[in-house]
């Protein structure tokens, strides 16, 4: 008997790709069905869509796991020193494959689902890629394109003439003549008139929440901008073609971290990711992977970029400025844009959230339209990062505070369990150094965060300014979950009046609260010690106060409204799709 024969790699390695088949095949059927959705406006039904494919994931990792177990015996599959077989017979099955990079991933999960993270080699798994880094340039991208030739408006015309919905355009004509005056507005006067100018988008719509995005870029010879053009399906009127964006913070705002992820239909998710690169050269290809729906392997790719930062660089871990936790312990690396949040082992006294309910409302947040105003997080199992790479006294508080997360080992930090996170501003120091209109401008879309959070069903619970923070874009965002609860459990309050006098001078409210009661005329006190920030604010979200906002906004959702949150400026109705 050989040595092959013998040895049930293969076997395994079949098994494996077995069950990515059958995960990239519920995940497109997934896909597939938002065209649908957004032309019979099922707006619920995308939702729970959205949800559904995110937790394919561990579905069916748990389920090749299952079947691995089930077909061979536990000495044999747990045989660490088979791996390595396994591992290059599986790299000679995804050589052809068009998503060979996201099948590695996959590959990854299910040995780390079968091991305990102890046994994370690149021997036996793919820590470090073996496929050839982004190839884009190997087929021609599956794009359309139009060169104007000085004629915008025709080539728009023949723009929404190709991306065609079961529904019609409700206003072609004015939508036509409002992209294209957007256009000439945006772009060089000699731009729109050059001949060569091209146009050239993505085949396939991108969709979310109510909208179709159809994206690539604007080019000429010398030069280049992306450019995204939302269609919206106005229920009841049509498809609106809304809006011609080509400014790069912009589109780079609609690719945020802070959104759901985009339902796309992508034969080479490489190339797709290739293009997305060529035109948000800013944003790392985790984060382009992740906004796509394949956040398992922006994982894969954030780690491997972590790795190679730590390795290539002095920078060590220092605790993240600002006020420290009561729930969570947050360190970062200075020249790394990430936050690594672990659960303390004990909460401060003020909080009754236990470490599970904390995992849950995380989880919440990842599964839920996060409206561009939650940041997504990525959580992650047993990290090991060398001693020498912490500053000791952040090292000593990460111990001190979560002895069951954080262990040494030797030279190693073991991190049990973390969430890693985009690294904002915390707002309350954004505020302590900025002009007069920065504060303007943060405290007015700190009010639209909270506002719009409510409209996609989310009470922050803790709204103080710590807890959000301000991207580099200058949005506000929110990242302290803890607290976090749908809109419709909260019982929004308006303060009875006082019975007598001394009720007025007691220190204890003279009314019973229960645990879900919120009373929004005490906001301004909570929220801003500052008495400048606070008249402003009243001023800029007064509204925010009053009780009777809150319940309208329950009343809608309760109705089963499905609110959406635009990801760009609009010129009308700013803040939310409103309630129709
Ligand atoms: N994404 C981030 N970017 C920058 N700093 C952050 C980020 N997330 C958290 N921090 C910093 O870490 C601190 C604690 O984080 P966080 O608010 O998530 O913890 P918490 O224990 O839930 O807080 P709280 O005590 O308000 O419940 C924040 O006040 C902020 O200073």
């Amino acid at each position: 008997m050989t040595m092959a024969q013998h040895w049930p790699a293969e076997g395994i390695a079949r098994l494996i790709l077995e069950g990515f088949d059958d995960y990239r095949e519920h995940f497109r059927q997934i896909t597939d069905g938002a065209r649908e959705r957004f032309e019979q406006a099922e707006w619920q039904a995308t939702q729970q869509a959205a949800a559904e494919r995110i937790a394919l994931y561990e579905v069916k990792v748990g389920e090749t796991s299952a079947r691995l177990r089930a077909t061979y015996a536990t000495d044999e599959l747990l045989d660490v020193q088979l791996w390595p077989l396994v591992k290059s017979a599986y790299i000679d099955l995804i050589d052809l494959r068009l998503d060979d990079e996201l099948s590695e991933t996959w590959y990854n999960s299910v040995f780390c689902s079968l091991f305990s993270h102890d046994l994370i080699s690149d021997g036996c798994m793919f820590i470090h890629t073996t496929r050839p880094s982004l190839r884009s340039h190997e087929r021609p991208p599956q794009t359309r394109s139009y060169r104007p030739g000085g004629r915008l408006g025709a080539a728009l015309s023949a723009i929404l003439d190709d991306y065609r919905f079961d529904v019609a355009y409700d206003d072609r004509a004015g939508d036509l003549e409002r992209l294209e005056a957007q256009l000439r507005e945006s772009l060089p006067d000699w731009v729109c008139k050059d001949p060569e100018l091209c146009i050239e988008l993505f085949a396939a719509p991108l969709f979310r929440n109510k909208g179709a995005y159809l994206v690539g870029r604007i080019y000429t010879r010398d030069e280049q901008w992306p450019l995204v053009m939302p269609l919206l399906h106005r229920e009841g009127r049509g498809i609106q073609a809304d809006a011609m964006i080509t400014d790069e913070a912009e589109v780079s705002i609609i690719f945020s971290f802070t959104r759901s992820y985009f339902m796309v239909d992508v034969a080479v998710p490489a190339e797709f990711v290739g293009f997305l690169k060529s035109i948000l050269p800013g944003k790392h290809i985790a984060e382009l992977y992740t906004s796509i729906g394949f956040y398992k392997h922006g994982k894969s790719e954030f780690y491997r970029a972590l790795i190679n930062h730590l390795a290539s660089t002095d920078d060590r871990f220092i605790m993240a400025p600002g006020v420290r936790g009561m729930v969570m312990s947050v360190f970062t690396l200075p020249g790394f844009n990430t936050v690594f949040k672990i659960i303390k082992d004990r909460f401060a006294h003020a909080k009754t959230v236990d470490r599970n309910t904390v995992i849950e409302k995380y989880r919440l947040v990842k599964n839920v339209d996060r409206v561009g105003r939650m940041a997504d997080t990525q959580e992650f199992a047993d990290f090991r990062f060398p001693k020498s790479k912490f500053e000791p006294e952040c090292l000593a508080e990460l111990l001190e505070v979560a002895p069951s997360t954080v262990a040494i080992e030797g030279d190693v930090v073991l991190i049990r369990h973390c969430w890693t996170e985009r690294r904002m501003t915390p707002l309350n120091i954004y505020l302590e150094s900025a002009s007069e209109a920065q504060v303007h401008e943060a405290l007015y879309d700190y009010g639209l965060a909270i506002k719009q959070l409510a409209a996609a069903n989310i009470f922050p619970g803790d709204m103080l300014l710590k807890n959000f923070g301000v991207t580099r874009h200058g949005r506000v965002v929110f990242y302290d979950y803890d607290e976090i609860s749908y809109l419709t459990e909260v019982n929004f309050r308006v303060i009875p009046p006082p019975r007598y006098e001394e009720d007025e001078m007691s220190a204890e409210p003279w009314y019973s609260v229960a645990p879900n009661d919120v009373f929004p005329e005490e906001f301004p006190r909570f929220l801003f010690a500052d008495m400048g920030q606070r008249r402003l604010f009243n001023q800029l979200h007064g509204d925010l106060y009053d009780a009777a906002y809150w319940k309208t906004l329950q009343a809608a959702i309760r109705s089963g409204k499905v609110i959406d949150v635009f990801p760009y400026r609009r010129q009308e109705r700013e803040l939310t799709e409103a309630i129709q």
